[in-house]
């Protein structure tokens, strides 16, 4: 059992404060994904939780015991990094089994357990090659299987798949996740790329500023994202927001359409929805199309609703021009609602 309790930890740097009291338990055999932008904190956290950082203050807690005074070495850990640390000049083999020589494993667990992850990994017929002739995608999975050979309780990935080109991306990351859930081992997996996020996490912990703002699901960060900033974050492209004045009685006036809403005693919200839940109806809200971009799967429409942009998703088959008026209503059961002080969801 692996599961890792991260007690109210912060880590400043000089007067910097890169985390604030963070609390997070990752549930043992989850996949947990911690997204956000550039300098959010997300690598700081990965390398308290490895032993390569110290913390300033709080704990870590891995299958119920405390492991933030031991070495890295003796947490039960493996890491795999961005520049995957690949030896050019030692075999596939030699490379996948280097931890394991560290450890002095007798030579006959070594030869199982490397074969077993190269076979996992699908590069058991490179295992006499050296690394240096190997590509980019091949590396990588090296990598990860140098550090699924040392069998750890908890995989830590700081953006592995970054150095790889698009496709292999989307290749590796449905394999990674494949063999992570074969390997049965609790994984924390950095990562800014939402996409990333979305198809491989079983829950996202999405960062801002040092705080983990949501932990949570991917279709539940998606549909009800707990605060403005998760909306805006998530989604390509992401939530709209719309301006709504209170009109009572749970009622509330959006670019001159009256909507059913909280019944908040605030005398201003912000009204959110998805591009893809708001679509073209016989009676709704006034758009101005301005730009019409057909991406194949379907029409991305960016138009002005009063002073805002507002950008829908619609069928491909749809004609639209720029400068045309659209009438579009809102997937009831879709609307979110944010407050504009707090910025927090309003249920
Ligand atoms: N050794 C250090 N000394 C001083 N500041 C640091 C140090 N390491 C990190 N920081 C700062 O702490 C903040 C968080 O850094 P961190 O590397 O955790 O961010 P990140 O979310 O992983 O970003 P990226 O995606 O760019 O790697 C950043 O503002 C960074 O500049």
């Amino acid at each position: 059992m692996a599961e890792i309790q991260i007690k109210n930890i912060a880590k400043t740097f000089g007067a910097y404060q890169a985390l604030n009291d963070i609390n997070l338990t990752i549930a043992d055999q989850e996949f947990m994904v911690l997204l956000g932008a550039s300098g959010c904190g997300k690598s700081t956290l990965l390398r308290i939780i490895a032993g390569l950082e110290t913390a300033t203050s709080g704990e870590v807690w891995i299958g119920g015991k405390r492991i933030d005074h031991l070495s890295p070495k003796d947490r039960g850990i493996a890491m795999v990094f961005q520049n995957y640390a690949v030896f050019p000049h030692l075999t596939v083999f030699e490379n996948i089994g280097f931890g394991l020589r560290m450890q002095k494993l007798p030579n006959d667990e070594v030869t199982r357990r490397v074969e077993r992850v190269a076979e996992l990994m699908h590069i058991e017929m490179l295992l006499k090659r050296y690394s240096g002739e190997l590509s980019g995608g091949q590396r990588q999975r090296v990598a990860v299987a140098r550090a699924l050979a040392m069998e750890p309780d908890v995989i830590l990935m700081d953006e592995p798949l970054s150095n790889l080109d698009a496709l292999l991306r989307m290749e590796m990351r449905a394999e990674l996740k494949g063999v992570l859930a074969e390997s049965k081992t609790t994984a924390i997996y950095v990562t800014h790329d939402q996409v990333e996020a979305m198809s491989m996490a079983d829950r996202i912990s999405v960062m801002h500023q040092g705080n983990i703002v949501q932990a949570a699901s991917p279709i539940e960060v998606y549909r009800n994202p707990s605060a403005k900033f998760v909306a805006s974050f998530i989604g390509n492209p992401p939530m709209n927001f719309l301006p709504a004045t209170r009109e009572g009685g749970g009622k509330w006036q959006v670019a001159g359409q009256s909507f059913d809403g909280p019944n908040a005693d605030k005398p201003a919200l912000q009204f959110a929805i998805r591009p893809e839940d708001m679509q073209p109806a016989e009676t709704g809200i006034l758009a101005t199309a301005k730009i019409v971009e057909p991406l194949g799967a379907h029409l991305l429409v960016t138009c002005q609703i009063d002073d805002a942009l507002f950008r829908v998703i619609l069928d491909s088959d749809t004609v639209v021009k720029a400068g045309q008026t659209l009438t579009l209503s809102p997937q009831p059961d879709r609307v979110r609602w944010f407050d504009p002080e707090t910025t927090l969801a309003v249920a």
